[in-house]
């Protein structure tokens, strides 16, 4: 079931009934594949950031209820069809209220919930419902891998196409959008990928990503792994990067939701550097699947942020040493008060494209905003 074609680093392994996450606390230190039994597990995986990334959420709550609904089936606890409905419906409810923002796991779960119910409607027996169930959730760790190739490769053109000299094309990107936050191949970072893998990428550089270090933990890994050129920047040096190297001619982010109109929610600090990329001249790509858009969301403005622990902004993670878990270093002054919102809102007049898996958005001439729903069609 794991794509093995994929090459590139697996956060999630899977093959029915068994479920393995890498848990991403620990990187780069450690490669700790944690085994995910049930929904509760799922759920805690998604909540405390050992699985991250949207659309690596939505496939491990999906697949989280897969092995959960296997054992169960396997132990007979099913005897009716509403019994095996009931429990699946109210499972994905629980594993939505694991984090709001990347609407990829609601897109999910509405479609799941549709495909149990319509199941329902002529099932025999309760296997007809949770083999559909499994079916279709193991469809969407196959599907994204090939979505993904699809954004690298529409982006990858996209950028070439545009770049004032495609000769010499560097790429900056933020957070973490790769392999670990996908099912593989990764959405920006795929686009990176596939630049680099027709010999049209000169350099990429990633942001650190404070505060839980998802570039430089996590995509700095990636960069080191797949042996991409590569040099890591704080956050707070885009802006002097770009002034300074005009090589750097994409700022490419992934998203956890684009609204109706393209105003997109992605990670924190994501914003400053489509305002840079603005002032800069430089072309600010939103990758995503399609999955990532929300059309029943209009604006920027009813998109949900997540806030997060202050933990996460005042400490960084030591490392574990005999096995013990890792002791947290405090870096900011006692009882200072804290905002810690997990993801920002990039207006769309600030986005040069959106690259999706069926193709590349782009405004019409004049406009500040994307059409979304005409794409979609
Ligand atoms: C392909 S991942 C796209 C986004 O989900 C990513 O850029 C991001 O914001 C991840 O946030 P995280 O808080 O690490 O889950």
């Amino acid at each position: 079931m794991t794509d093995n074609n994929a090459k590139t680093l697996e956060a999630i392994k899977y093959t029915r009934g068994d479920l393995r996450i890498l848990n991403q606390l620990v990187l780069p230190h450690e490669t700790i594949f944690e085994t995910v039994l049930n929904v509760q597990n799922g759920h805690a995986a998604i909540k405390t950031m050992k699985t991250r990334g949207a659309p690596a959420i939505a496939i491990v709550a999906a697949l989280s209820l897969a092995v959960d609904a296997h054992t169960r089936f396997q132990q007979g606890q099913f005897n009716t069809v509403d019994e095996a409905v009931k429990f699946l419906l109210e499972s994905l409810d629980y594993l939505k209220t694991s984090r709001p923002t990347a609407v990829n796991l609601f897109d999910a779960a509405a479609k799941l919930e549709y495909l149990i119910k319509s199941t329902a409607e002529t099932a025999q027996e309760p296997a007809n419902v949770i083999i559909a169930y499994i079916e279709a959730a193991e469809q969407m760790l196959i599907d994204d891998v090939k979505d993904n190739k699809n954004i690298g490769k529409y982006g990858a053109d996209y950028i070439t196409k545009n770049a004032k000299n495609p000769d010499a094309i560097s790429v900056l990107t933020h957070c973490n959008t790769g392999s670990l936050a996908t099912a593989g191949w990764g959405t920006a970072l795929g686009i990176i990928r596939d630049l680099h893998e027709n010999k049209k990428l000169e350099h990429a550089y990633c942001t650190e990503t404070r505060p839980y270090n998802q570039g430089s933990r996590l995509t700095a890994y990636e960069l080191v792994y797949e042996q991409i050129p590569a040099t890591l920047v704080c956050d707070n040096m885009a802006s002097a990067l770009l002034k300074q190297n005009p090589n750097v001619q994409a700022i490419v982010v992934g998203a956890d939701r684009v609204a109706a109109n393209g105003d997109t929610a992605n990670k924190i600090g994501t914003y400053q550097l489509a305002i840079t990329a603005k002032y800069h001249g430089v072309l600010f790509i939103v990758a995503a699947p399609s999955t990532s858009i929300d059309l029943k969301t209009k604006g920027g403005n009813d998109i949900p942020i997540e806030q997060r622990p202050a933990e996460e902004l005042v400490t960084v993670a030591g490392v574990r040493v005999n096995d013990n878990e890792p002791t947290a270093i405090r870096t900011a002054a006692a009882e200072i008060d804290v905002w810690n919102p997990s993801f920002d809102v990039t207006p769309a007049s600030l986005i040069s494209a959106i690259v999706t898996e069926k193709g590349v958005v782009v405004k019409k001439e004049g406009e500040d905003v994307f059409d979304m729903a005409a794409f979609l069609k």
